[in-house]
């Protein structure tokens, strides 16, 4: 099919010009503040803000990542952050920031700076009032289970604290769903023996509780015989999900009451007995959409009955962060993708496929910025 130009970050006012021009230099300013850091930490901070708003410069040589990050790069160093694709420079960006914080090396090394906010999450009454909510599923079908859980996943998915230092947004309220294909996930689900199934993780805390309540559900009603849970091999986006995440998300389950409680013991188990694999593979962090996914990765994606996508940046990788024509269609740049895939997302970037031209008008006549601000969600399906 044809393609799209790959989004960049040079026209101003622009969605990710906004994110290097606002939501980076904020971010780090957060991060700062966030753990004690020592003097020499400040200092990198310093020169990290100075140079994301210059020319993309390599990696320190000693850095052990450094020609990696040096292929990468190719052509892009030296150049405007604001030039080159959107996707490469955000991740980049984390790159750069996981160095200045002394993440890789030396007495900080290992210490994920966006915990403070990841737990603070995890101890907040919203998430205390979603765990008690889930004692209300006992007395719904299975059927309405399946809708509740998708549901609180999907819009687990605002959960999402590097977008919140730029939004403000009431994260209890739920939007309007641009494309629903959830049936197609159910009915795929329905129609297929017992396997795997993958879920790409997204955010930590409040996104990843009701994923991993989702998962429980697949596995304790037999529709799926392992979940496949891939989460990041380093902190990434603020909170994008990382193995110490989904134990601390597990022992705040096991610690409430109640359903939430059974559900996060019943977990710990699965993936004690090897029934909820984590995976944390480095392409997770890698610069690129997953038309570039490496073998083993594809393989694993490739051997699911279906691949769940969570969130915003997995369905810019996934899709490929283009400028779409809207009314593109999701099965038409999903179709390299290694089996059956579901998008669940809630909208945050310019990016969306499979929406109509008349819908689109319906939307834009709205004012609202429906493609940015994270009203509007959608679950996409591409079940062949
Ligand atoms: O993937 P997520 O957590 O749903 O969203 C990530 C996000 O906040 O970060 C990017 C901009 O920095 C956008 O893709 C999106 O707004």
């Amino acid at each position: 099919m044809d393609t799209a130009p790959e989004i960049v970050s040079d026209e101003a006012g622009s969605f990710p010009w906004s994110v290097l021009h606002d939501r980076h230099p904020a971010l780090i300013d957060k991060v700062r503040h966030g753990l004690p850091y020592p003097p020499m930490i400040q200092r990198a901070l310093d020169e990290l803000a100075e140079q994301t708003q210059d020319v993309i410069r390599p990696l320190p040589a000693s850095a052990a990542d450094h020609d990696l990050w040096r292929e990468r790069a190719g052509e892009y160093l030296g150049r405007s952050w604001y030039a080159v694709p959107f996707l490469w420079s955000e991740s980049y960006f984390y790159r750069l920031l996981l160095g200045a914080v002394g993440y890789f090396d030396g007495p900080w090394r290992g210490v994920d700076p966006f915990e403070p906010f990841k737990s603070e999450e995890l101890r907040t009454g919203a998430l205390a009032r979603d765990l008690a909510a889930l004692d209300d599923l006992d007395r719904l079908s299975v059927a309405d289970q399946d809708a509740a859980l998708l549901s609180a996943s999907l819009w687990g998915n605002r959960a999402d604290l590097g977008f919140q230092i730029s939004t403000r947004l009431d994260q209890d309220g739920q939007g309007a769903l641009v494309a629903d294909q959830s049936a197609r996930l159910w009915e795929l689900l329905a129609g297929s023996a017992p396997g795997t199934v993958c879920v790409v993780a997204d955010n930590a805390a409040r996104e990843l509780v009701p994923d991993l309540v989702l998962a429980d559900q697949l596995l304790t009603t037999g529709r799926a015989r392992t979940v496949v849970l891939h989460v990041k091999p380093h902190p990434y986006y603020v909170s994008d999900a990382v193995t110490a995440d989904v134990v601390a998300a597990l022992r705040t389950m096991s610690a409430a009451s109640g359903r939430a409680a059974l559900t996060g013991r019943r977990l710990w188990r699965s993936v004690v007995d090897g029934t909820l694999v984590v995976r944390a593979h480095p392409f997770s962090c890698a610069p690129w959409s997953y038309h570039r996914a490496p073998a083993d990765l594809a393989d694993d994606f490739a051997s699911a009955t279906v691949t769940v996508m969570k969130g915003d940046l997995n369905y810019r990788r996934l899709v490929g962060d283009r400028e779409w024509p809207n009314a593109t269609a999701f099965e038409a740049v999903t179709a390299y993708f290694p089996g059956p895939v579901a998008a669940i997302r809630t909208l945050k970037s310019d990016v969306v496929v499979g929406v109509s031209d008349e819908q689109r008008a319906r939307l834009d006549a709205t004012g609202e910025r429906w493609r940015t601000s994270g009203t509007h969600a959608l679950v996409q399906v591409r079940d062949r």
